[in-house]
């Protein structure tokens, strides 16, 4: 579904992700990192808003970025919320969710049903005719993730979509995306790190634009150490990982997740 093949990108002169290898399939993937470690530039790269510096660093749905045809057709089959969006204040959760799905140019006859039923799962069903402008800030953060699930994208990318959302509604997002993940790869950046417990079957660390840990959440928690911050074995996985150096091109992966063993790049 997705490879990224050493993957350097960045902004200006200043480089943010480097040398980084990750293949994912179908399932869901949670990144996790300190803020600033380059979680949104990478999500934006993979959601092909930002391109790579080199087409063959980013192949998607088997087909490197190497043609304007190529990096025209994959968003198409990309639904991204990205961290922070602009949205038409005027528009209604309907008129937002029915906009951005034919901007991803989804089949006009399936517009409206997909749309409805997208709001139907982020439950804003009795809001749909509510301007975005009126909604609260957890509301508007599950509209964004409404138009990004939207006739269920091949792939998935949600910038923290937890942000702001009530204990419930998480509980809720997760099950959407756990059922979403059934057939799609669904890539989660987050801060809570307990929410990839309950969703993820395989989490990232990423750390100054590299990857530390890739595997199962409960291998993230088996790093543990006692003297690790944190409360749960997961936290004191995660701050182990935070620790640990860069992981090799042609390090394994999970067997867990997708139908990539290996890194690209493994001899
Ligand atoms: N548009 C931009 N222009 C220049 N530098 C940027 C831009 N966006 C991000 N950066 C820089 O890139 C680095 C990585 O930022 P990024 O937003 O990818 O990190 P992050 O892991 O998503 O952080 P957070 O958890 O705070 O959202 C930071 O040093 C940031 O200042």
């Amino acid at each position: 579904m997705l490879d990224v093949i050493g993957l350097s990108q960045g902004y200006r002169r200043r480089p943010v992700i480097h040398d980084l290898h990750l293949s994912l399939g179908t399932g869901a993937f949670g990144l996790l990192g300190p803020n600033g470690s380059g979680k949104s530039t990478l999500l934006r790269t993979l959601a092909t808003t930002a391109l790579p510096a080199h087409p063959g660093h980013l192949r998607l749905f088997g087909q490197p970025l190497d043609s304007r045809r190529a990096v025209r057709a994959a968003p198409r089959r990309i639904g991204y919320l990205p961290q922070s969006f602009a949205h038409p204040p005027g528009f209604t959760v309907r008129d937002f969710v029915r906009h951005c799905a034919w901007l991803r140019e989804v089949p006009a006859p399936r517009i409206n049903s997909a749309a409805d039923e997208a709001i139907d799962r982020v439950e804003l069903g009795d809001r749909a005719d509510t301007p975005l402008r009126k909604l609260s800030g957890g509301m508007l953060r599950r509209a964004g993730v409404a138009q990004a699930i939207c006739d269920q994208p091949d792939l998935v990318i949600l910038d923290e979509p937890a942000n702001g959302l009530d204990p419930q509604q998480r509980v809720r997002l997760r099950a959407v995306l756990r059922e979403l993940s059934a057939s799609s790869c669904v890539v989660v950046s987050t801060h809570l790190v307990e929410d990839t417990t309950h969703l993820c079957d395989r989490v990232g660390v990423l750390y100054e634009g590299r990857l530390r840990f890739d595997g199962a959440p409960e291998e993230l928690a088996d790093r543990a150490d006692d003297g690790d911050a944190g409360d749960t074995p997961l936290e004191r996985g995660y701050t182990a990982a935070l620790a640990a150096p860069p992981l090799p091109a042609g390090a394994p992966l999970s067997a867990a997740h997708g139908d990539t063993a290996t890194r690209p790049g493994a001899s």
